[in-house]
C-alpha cells in the first residue's frame, strides 16, 4: 500500500511514543554503572573506551592514562550516546578517576614485541599494577578489577596481594581478563570444522601464555570431534595465537582490536550479572577454589557480587590432562613470582 508523506509521519508519530516507552522500560530494568578503563590512551584502551561508550549499561566512563587520555576522552564523548566521559591524566589524577567506580578495566603497561615471552614484560608491567591496584584499594575498594596487562598469570597474584595489604581482598572482584583465548579458540575451530563461530563456545583454562592456555576441545559446544593431528594444530595454535599477531605486527606491539572487543564483551557480561541477568558464564583467571593452583582460568558462573562461582574444569580427555601437567611448572612459576613481588613491593611502600 502506498502512503502519502502525511500519512507515513502520523503512523511514525502514533508508533514511536509506543517505542520509546518499551526501550526505556527495558533500559530502566538495569542499573547503569561507572566503569574506568586505566591506560585508555593504548592500543586496546582506545577502542575498548569506544566499545564502551556504545553500552547503555555504562552511566560514566572514566578513562586515565598517563598520557594523552585527554584528547581521547574528547574524541570519545562526541558519541551521540548517554555515557558521560571525563578524561584523568597523571597521578595526581588517579584518585578522582576512580571514585565511585563499579568495574576498573587494566589495560595499562607494554606489549611484547616479536621474539619476547609475556613474562619479559614483567619488569616494567608488575610495578605500574601494584601502583594501579593500591590506589584501586584507597578509592575504590568495592569495585571488581579486571585485569588485561601482561603477564596475567602474575598480574593477577599481585593484585590479589595488594587488595589483601589494603584489607580489602574479595576473590569475586579480581579476575585476569582472558576472554580472547576464548574468542580465538571459538574463531579457528569454525574455521577448521566449517562452522558458525558465533555459536561455537570452546572453555579455554589454565592461564594466559603459550603452553599455560589450556583450551578444553572435547568440551565445546555445540560437541564437535577432532581427530589427533586436528587437536594437535588448534592447541598449537590457540596457544600461540597471541605470537602470531606480535610476528604479523612486526614490532608494532600485540593484539589490541581483538582484545578491545574481548575486554567489551568481559565487561557487558560482569554488568549483566551485576544487574542479576542468571546464568552469565565467562573464562576468566582467579584465585582458584576448584584446582591445585593458587589461580587458575575456568568458565565462571558471574553474578551481583562478581565471580559467583567457578564452573571447574568438568571432565578431562587424557590429551587435556597431560595439557594441564606441562603447564604446571611454568604457571606455578608465574604466579609465585607475582606474589614475591608483590611482597617486597608492599615492603617498600610501608
Ligand atoms: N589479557 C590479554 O588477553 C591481553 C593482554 N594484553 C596486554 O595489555 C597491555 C596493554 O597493551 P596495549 O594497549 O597494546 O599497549 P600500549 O602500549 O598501546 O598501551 C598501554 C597504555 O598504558 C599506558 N600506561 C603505562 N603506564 C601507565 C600507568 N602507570 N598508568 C596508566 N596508564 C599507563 C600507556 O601510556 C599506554 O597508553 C600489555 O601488557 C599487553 O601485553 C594485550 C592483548 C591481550
Ligand atoms: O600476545 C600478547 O603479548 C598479547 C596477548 O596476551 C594476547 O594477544 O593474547
Amino acid at each position: 500500500m502506498n502512503r502519502t508523506p502525511a500519512q507515513l509521519m502520523s503512523l511514525i508519530s502514533s508508533i514511536t511514543p509506543k517505542l520509546i516507552r518499551h526501550a526505556s522500560a527495558s533500559l530502566h530494568s538495569i542499573k547503569a554503572r561507572k566503569v574506568a578503563v586505566l591506560g585508555a590512551s593504548g592500543g586496546i584502551g582506545q577502542p575498548l573506551s569506544l566499545l564502551l561508550k556504545l553500552s547503555p549499561m555504562i552511566s560514566n566512563l572514566s578513562l586515565y592514562d598517563i598520557q594523552h587520555a585527554k584528547g581521547v576522552g574528547a574524541d570519545v564523548s562526541h558519541i551521540e550516546t548517554r555515557v558521560k566521559v571525563k578524561a584523568y591524566v597523571g597521578n595526581d589524577e588517579l584518585a578522582d578517576a576512580l571514585k565511585g567506580m563499579d568495574l576498573v578495566l587494566i589495560p595499562a603497561g607494554v606489549p611484547r614485541k616479536p621474539g619476547m615471552t609475556r613474562d619479559d614484560l614483567f619488569i616494567t608491567n608488575a610495578t605500574i599494577v601494584a601502583d594501579l591496584v593500591s590506589a584501586c584499594a584507597k578509592n575504590c575498594p568495592r569495585a571488581i578489577i579486571a585485569i588485561i596487562t601482561n603477564p596475567v598469570n602474575s598480574t593477577v597474584p599481585i593484585a590479589s596481594a595488594i587488595m589483601k595489604a589494603y584489607n580489602v581482598y574479595d576473590e569475586k572482584k579480581i579476575i585476569g581478563v582472558t576472554t580472547l583465548d576464548g574468542l580465538r579458540a571459538a574463531t579457528f575451530v569454525a574455521e577448521a570444522k566449517g562452522l558458525d563461530s558465533t555459536r561455537v563456545f570452546v572453555p579455554v583454562i589454565g592461564g594466559h601464555s603459550g603452553n599455560t592456555i589450556i583450551p578444553l576441545l572435547s568440551q565445546i559446544s555445540p560437541p564437535v570431534p577432532f581427530s589427533q593431528p586436528e587437536l594437535d594444530s588448534l592447541t598449537y595454535r590457540i596457544q600461540n595465537a597471541g605470537t602470531e599477531v606480535v610476528e604479523a605486527k612486526a614490532g608494532a606491539g600485540s593484539a589490541t582490536l581483538s582484545m578491545a572487543h574481548a575486554g567489551a564483551r568481559f565487561s557487558f557480561s560482569i554488568l549483566d550479572a551485576l544487574n542479576g541477568k542468571a546464568g552469565t558464564i565467562e573464562c576468566g583467571y582467579i584465585a582458584s577454589p576448584v584446582t591445585e593452583f593458587k589461580y587458575f582460568a575456568t568458565p565462571l558462573l558471574l553474578g551481583r557480587n562478581g565471580v559467583e562461582k567457578s564452573i571447574g574444569v568438568g571432565n578431562l580427555s587424557e590429551y587435556e590432562t597431560k595439557l594441564i601437567e606441562k603447564a604446571k611448572h611454568e604457571l606455578n612459576a608465574h604466579i609465585e613470582k607475582g606474589i614475591d613481588f608483590a611482597k617486597q613491593y608492599l615492603s617498600k611502600s610501608k
